[in-house]
């Protein structure tokens, strides 16, 4: 696919390159300020949050440990299916660390929530989230979010991660898809 078919894909950019790494560099600061002297296991989660963990992770200055997990809750379309999946488990023991889930989307919230309880079950000392971005008009449930890199209008998104039927993922801004790709 070349670049002027992705742009003919998308109704409009809501975040640049450059906004959502200027906004990482941020949080980034942050979170070294907020876990000074303690170890911060963070842990993304599959497949989105790549380009937002490698990005973050980069950003940060005090030592942190990284795992992954991977749940699906999506399928192939661009409603959320509610039915949260476990499909990679974390490798890490939780046991007493400090958690820092990291997302590239909080959109009805259902995925977050059934995530942070599900952490939370294994005896860590702390789990806290962080999402590059959030809609806050599609919550179906309150979830406590620490760190939201941009809250966005609520369209369906692609590129930073965000896929729509896995591709657009490698985009390394976001924007909002054209409504004739799904419809
Ligand atoms: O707030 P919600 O409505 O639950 O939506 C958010 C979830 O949806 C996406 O994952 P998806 O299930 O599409 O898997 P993916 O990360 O592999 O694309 C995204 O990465 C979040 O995990
Ligand atoms: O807007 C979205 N785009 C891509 N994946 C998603 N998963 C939840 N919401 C979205």
């Amino acid at each position: 696919m070349d670049s002027q078919d992705v742009q003919a894909d998308l109704k409009e950019i809501l975040c640049t390159k450059e906004q959502i790494q200027e906004r990482i560099e941020e949080l980034a600061a942050q979170i070294d300020k907020d876990y000074e002297g303690r170890d911060l296991l963070i842990v993304g989660v599959l497949k989105g949050a790549v380009m937002v963990m490698a990005d973050l992770a980069r950003a940060l200055h005090s030592h942190v440990t990284m795992d992954w997990m991977a749940v699906s809750s999506y399928g192939s379309g661009t409603q959320s299916s509610g039915v949260v999946r476990i499909i990679k488990d974390l490798e890490t023991d939780l046991m007493g660390k400090h958690v820092l889930i990291v997302e590239d989307i909080i959109d009805s919230g259902l995925t977050l929530s059934w995530l942070k309880a599900n952490l939370e079950s294994r005896g860590p000392a702390s789990v806290e989230i962080f999402t590059m971005f959030r809609k806050p008009e599609a919550a179906k449930v309150e979830i406590d979010v620490k760190y939201v890199g941009k809250d966005i209008p609520n369209e369906f998104v692609v590129g930073y991660g965000l896929d729509y039927a896995e591709k657009y993922r490698n985009l390394g801004f976001v924007g909002s898809l054209a409504p004739h790709v799904y419809a």
